[in-house]
């Protein structure tokens, strides 16, 4: 009876009548619980309620409240929620932390104590951050450079190790495409320890190791912790790694007050080593636990619930779910296929100039390089934005330092520094020499008569010199977006790069996107100065465009960051296989391992489920200059949206779609096209591809092998 005057009390603050299972999650004062929800069911809204139970009908000092996160943009949206809600109520701070900022505490303390310096090497710049010993030891170790690509591998790789607590011994057999991961874990790890005496070095991943071991050595520390928190919380808990888990079974052993709330259908940080294990086996390590499930969703409509019930249920390792709403109905998904990825954001831009208001719309995409067109594309437009996450470093890519190189030189021949950051990047055949010998000549004339004067030189290598001098002044005259394919194509920048991919490892996708993108870019512009200016200009405005946060602005996020997120609209876009689900995913699947595909799945789940009314999702057959096939997810969709259109009258319905000639099909390896025949006693399928012309297929392996699906 009590309660309910704090309940009504509640519901006067935010609006919010709670529901049966969320009261009672809230009044769940001891012992292990598991919440586990659907998207949209409340989960932060209960934790915040009862961190506030917990204080103001529990009479618990905040100073013994651990909220837990597992990123710093949660952690702060987590607090800005519950000071927006319940500062006047709770004028004591309660501690909402990352896990990483929780277990820095940990060691920060332990160090002082004991007289340990220590140095931070995360976010340091120069040669002692981690990036840079990375590269250092890998470079040394494998006798290559490292690339960016590569770089960010490595890192997520040893993320890994760590997280999922590997031994040594045993990451030599670890699956990674990283050469000699083993060796260079094992220098780094070494390097760390052991360059600078007295003084330890300590990346992000090491305060979790370190802490977890300050803990397990010292019982008064950990009695200390176990003492002061007696009551842990955590959200987004299906991303959770393995050794975070360890700490936070520790630091609740005493008081058993484990509140753990979370979705395994949300689970997409795997390349961390976030794992749904941890919530799936929650019984068998607390038997006594308490399990609440939250199915009723409160922010999308029936349209987007549904299709994302029967979408998530395409996944195996999951508790089943069924999400339900009784928000009013709405539109329907909307798919929408486009030739070029040009269309897909003029119809982006078209739609948002419809809208009113844009803050509540945002634009989610797989990779952070789809962000770059977008506010290229916005700013033209006069569209308002914000970038979630700005700190992506597009514009210093060395693709981008080589394209602006070569036009620079474009300028003036003479200028050895600048052909000294190019010439190994274009059919040149110059030698290390032959620069040395450059930088005793005459710096006020052309570099290509020097060498086109050298005394020993056969006749075509002068005819050669005197070529090239002829393409770089043509370069010059050249609008940018003619500058940049006459770069790529007739200056071989694209083979070497794809040499070097080739020698490294790496796939050509990325380089791809980025020259595409700086095509894009470079549209209509008449001068190199402009279109070097714009995308300087294009970096300045997605660093600042945090500033228009809450300023009406639509949001640009990838996926991942976009969790735990809500709006009113929400347009997907570059849904195509190989971006989502992702090339390994599909290739593992095709070798029946399908936990990466299962995660891409959740991932597409995590980017729908953020859609309060309306959600589109858009893909299109050429991407970045490439062919590409529409994402199997989109497919899947389509299948769920529109089951069974027109099952009777002639043609093939051997499917839930009619196959008949004249009928649009959307074929896996191939894309739309229109049948022209569709005979099952000759098996025979013949479909008309727009860029590739008639195809002919087995009837029956196309419905057997699900390879052909409907358009809408
Ligand atoms: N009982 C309720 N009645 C009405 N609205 C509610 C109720 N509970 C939560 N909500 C609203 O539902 C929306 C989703 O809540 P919240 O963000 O807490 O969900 P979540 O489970 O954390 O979502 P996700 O896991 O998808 O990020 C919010 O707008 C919240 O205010």
């Amino acid at each position: 009876m009590v309660d309910k005057k704090f309940f009504d009390s509640l519901e006067r603050v935010t609006g919010v009548v709670m529901n049966g299972v969320q009261k009672e999650a809230i009044r769940h004062t001891s012992g292990p619980l598991l919440l586990l929800a659907t998207p949209g069911a409340g989960k932060t809204t209960v934790l915040n309620a009862r961190i506030l139970y917990l204080i103001l009908r529990q009479g618990v000092n905040p100073e013994n409240i651990l909220a837990l996160t597992f990123s710093k943009a949660a952690a702060n949206e987590m607090d800005v929620r519950f000071q927006q809600l319940y500062g006047q109520l709770v004028k004591q701070r309660v501690r909402f932390s990352t896990i990483h900022s929780f277990c820095y505490s940990i060691i920060r303390t332990y160090f002082q104590k004991n007289r340990i310096s220590f140095t931070l090497i995360e976010n340091e710049q120069g040669v002692l951050s981690k990036n840079s010993v990375l590269k250092r030891l890998y470079e040394e170790i494998n006798q290559t450079i490292l690339t960016e690509d590569k770089l960010e591998e490595l890192a997520n790789a040893i993320c890994f190790i760590k997280n999922s607590m590997i031994q040594i011994s045993d990451v030599q057999n670890m699956d990674t495409k990283v050469k000699d991961l083993g060796l260079i874990y094992e220098a780094y790890e070494d390097y760390k320890q052991n360059a600078h005496l007295g003084n330890k070095l300590i990346d992000f991943d090491d305060m979790l190791t370190l802490s977890n071991q300050i803990l397990e050595e010292n019982p008064e520390i950990l009695l200390k912790y176990q003492k002061q928190f007696h009551f842990v919380l955590t959200d987004e808990s299906q991303d959770t790694s393995i050794i975070q888990n360890k700490i936070i079974e520790k630091v609740t052993k005493l008081s058993d007050n484990l509140f753990v709330v979370g979705d395994d259908d949300q689970s997409i940080f795997g390349f961390r080593s976030a794992n749904p294990k941890y919530l799936l086996d929650f019984k068998t390590v607390h038997p006594h636990a308490r399990i609440l499930i939250m199915e009723q969703n409160y922010r999308s409509t029936p349209e987007i619930v549904q299709v994302a019930n029967v979408f998530i249920g395409g996944n195996t390792q999951r508790y089943k779910k069924t999400m339900v709403t009784e928000n009013p109905s709405d539109e329907k998904i909307k798919i929408h296929s486009f030739d070029y990825d040009y269309q897909q954001l003029d119809y982006i831009i078209e739609e948002l100039k419809k809208k009113k208001q844009i803050g509540q719309t945002a634009i989610l995409f797989r990779n952070n390089i789809s962000a770059i067109n977008l506010i290229d594309h916005l700013e033209s437009a006069n569209l308002l934005f914000y970038v979630r996450d700005s700190g992506y470093k597009f514009f210093n890519h060395w693709v981008i330092k080589d394209i602006l190189n070569f036009m620079r030189f474009s300028y003036s021949d003479k200028n050895l520094r600048i052909f000294e950051t190019i010439y190994t990047k274009f059919n040149s055949y110059i030698s290390k020499q032959q620069i040395e010998y450059l930088k005793n000549q005459d710096p006020t004339q052309s570099v290509f008569d020097h060498l086109a004067d050298l005394p020993t030189l056969p006749a075509f290598r002068k005819k050669n010199f005197q070529e090239l001098k002829r393409q770089f002044k043509k370069l010059n005259g050249m609008p940018p977006i003619d500058a940049l394919r006459y770069i790529r194509k007739d200056l071989h920048y694209e083979k070497k790069l794809e040499e070097f991919s080739e020698r490294l490892g790496l796939s050509m996708d990325s380089f791809h996107g980025i020259l595409a993108t700086l095509e894009n870019i470079a549209q209509g512009m008449k001068t190199h100065k402009e279109f070097a200016d714009r995308l300087r200009y294009l970096e300045q405005l997605m660093l600042e465009s945090a500033e228009n946060k809450d300023n009406n602005a639509v949001v640009l996020s990838t996926l991942h960051s976009a969790k735990g997120l809500e709006f009113d609209c929400v347009y997907m876009l570059d849904l195509v296989d190989g971006i989502l689900p992702n090339l390994e995913s599909i290739k593992a699947a095709e070798k029946k391992k399908p936990d990466s595909l299962e995660e891409e799945r959740r991932l597409f789940y995590v980017g729908m489920t953020r859609a309060k009314k309306e959600l589109e999702l858009l893909t299109v057959e050429n991407l970045n200059n490439q062919d590409v096939v529409e994402s199997q997810f989109v497919g899947e969709i389509r299948d769920i949206v529109c089951p069974g259109r027109s099952r009777t009258g002639k043609g093939v319905s051997l499917t839930t779609f009619q196959l008949e000639k004249g009928a649009d099909i959307r074929h896996k390896a191939f894309g739309i096209g229109r049948i022209t025949v569709a005979d099952v006693e000759s098996d025979l399928l013949e479909v008309k591809f727009r860029k590739l012309g008639i195809k002919q297929f087995s009837l029956k392996v196309c419905l057997e092998g699900k390879l052909v699906s409907s358009v809408l």
